[in-house]
């Protein structure tokens, strides 16, 4: 996909006329290695080549807004309403944003109120708009200390229409949205229906997914306390694996149809054999299969660990989706619901394993919740914090329709329109599924080859 500078373009409310109470401190702020002053743009792209690739002057070259406060605010700090939402799956950190924000729109830009919206954007339709917490400093405190969130969240759609009303209702002038890209495509239809009535509301994203699924950002908040947790759940595996006859340690992993978490928390624990995630098929029986190279491992080795991502293989279910593998094709929210690769892998192992006299010891771990339902770490909880700045910066300088993130190391302003436009993915040619090769010496593919090229038979 080839961006233009003009789909970088962040839309804002109106002329900032307001002087920020922040201003003092930018007077003398300048672009250095650590600080993009107000009006300057972030390098969507990063190497000689590919910037080379743009035959125009560098300022039509594609580039973010960067993030940060102003000079000047669009809205009067004194008579905001602000409004906190928070959706779909947990993900660590969400209450430091959501501290951030509270702390950073109360102390120093002073806004009237700040009102919180109960269980997700269900909170937001009429039946539960009145159900709303007042959100202050003394209340956010102590939030960072406990993982989830603590106004709640959900899944499932709601009308946006009947969410504007609320925002209405309640008087609310900036709605910060925290959700994954379900999240980001609501707060976009929810700026389209403030927009096609006039209203001067500013809608915001911060982007939250465990499953780092959310393109234009670098990694996003509470990935990085997710793997973390994951790694330990593999070297439980491995050390389970190792120490029983023919072990075959298996951890399932969240990442639907990204294997980010797979793919570091694997780097992490540096003690797994395969890693399989969603971007990268596989085949299970043949020469080149997976199930020829557990079996390889067993023999040499004595046992084999497996990193698996929940939505790898999902082609080996003969109906991936179908109600009848999970109840529904899709959740609430019209997520498709995976067939229980775990279930395949565990069972054709085990039967291979056996056939050629292994029989194995099966070491299945699921940790599912238990990842995403952690405390920040110390590296999530900084950015959590300087995220929430960003978003509250964002919202006071009138910025919309935009959500913030971290990209290339600089914070930025990413239209909303972008964020929903694809998915990251873990690129098979890319440098960290290069890293994970190296790491686990496992074939760079099983069984399945791409047009052309014949299957490496692993590293090592
Ligand atoms: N395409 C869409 N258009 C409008 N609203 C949507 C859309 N998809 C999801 N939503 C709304 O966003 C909310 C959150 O979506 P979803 O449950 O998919 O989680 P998410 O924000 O993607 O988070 P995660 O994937 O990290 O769990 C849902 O309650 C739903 O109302
Ligand atoms: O059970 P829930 O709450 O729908 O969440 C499950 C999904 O949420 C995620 O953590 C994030 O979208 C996925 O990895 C996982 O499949
Ligand atoms: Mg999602």
């Amino acid at each position: 996909m080839t961006l233009h500078i003009d789909d970088l373009r962040v839309r804002h409310l109106g002329e900032c006329r307001y002087d920020s109470p922040l201003s003092e401190m930018l007077t003398t702020k300048q672009t250095s290695p650590h600080y993009v002053a107000e009006g300057d743009r972030v390098l969507l792209e990063d190497t000689v080549s590919m910037l080379a690739g743009h035959d125009v002057p560098p300022e039509q070259v594609p580039s973010f807004e960067a993030a940060g406060p102003r000079k000047k605010t669009y809205f009067d700090p004194s008579s905001v309403t602000a409004g906190i939402v928070t959706c779909g799956g947990l993900c660590p950190g969400i209450n430091n944003v959501i501290r951030g924000l509270v702390q950073e729109l109360a102390v120093h830009y002073k806004v009237k109120r700040i009102l919180g919206f109960r269980n997700g954007l269900r909170g937001l339709t009429s039946e539960y708009r009145d159900d709303t917490v007042e959100l202050t400093p003394e209340h956010v405190r102590d939030i960072h200390n406990a993982g989830g969130t603590i106004l709640g969240s959900s899944r499932g759609n709601q009308d946006p229409d009947e969410m504007v009303d609320s925002l209405v209702e309640h008087g609310v002038d900036v709605l910060f949205v925290i959700g994954g890209d379900g999240g980001m495509r609501a707060a976009t239809c929810l700026s389209t229906a403030i927009e096609a009535r006039g209203l001067d509301i500013a809608v915001l994203g911060v982007p939250k997914t465990i499953d780092n699924d959310l393109p234009f950002t670098d990694q996003s908040f509470g990935f990085q306390s997710a793997f973390a947790s994951a790694m330990d759940f593999i070297s439980s595996a491995s050390v389970e694996a190792a120490a029983s006859p023919n072990g075959v340690g298996l951890v399932k992993l969240m990442g639907r149809h990204s294997g980010f978490i797979a793919a570091y928390a694997a780097l992490a624990a540096n003690g797994a054999d395969i890693v399989l995630i969603p971007e990268i098929a596989f085949a299970l029986d043949g020469p080149d299969g997976l199930l020829a190279y557990v079996e390889q491992h067993v023999r040499k080795k004595g046992y084999v660990v497996i990193v698996l991502a929940e939505g790898a293989g999902q082609d080996l279910l003969e109906e991936p989706g179908l109600p009848h593998r999970n109840g529904q094709a899709t959740d609430a929210s019209g997520n498709l619901r995976l067939g229980k690769i775990d279930d395949l892998l565990k069972e054709r192992i085990t039967d291979h394993l056996t056939a050629v006299g292994l029989a194995p010891t099966m070491r299945y771990i699921d940790p599912s919740y238990a990842i995403r339902s952690v405390v920040a770490n110390a590296y999530d909880s900084v950015y959590c914090l300087r995220l929430a700045h960003a978003a509250a910066h964002a919202a006071m300088a009138g910025r919309t329709e935009v959500a913030v993130a971290r990209w290339r190391r600089r914070f930025v302003h990413v239209p909303l329109s972008l964020m929903t436009s694809r998915r990251n993915q873990v690129d098979p040619d890319g440098d960290l599924w290069m890293s994970v090769l190296e790491t686990t010496c496992q074939p760079a593919e099983f069984g399945v080859q791409r047009e052309g090229e014949k299957v490496p038979s692993g590293f090592c």
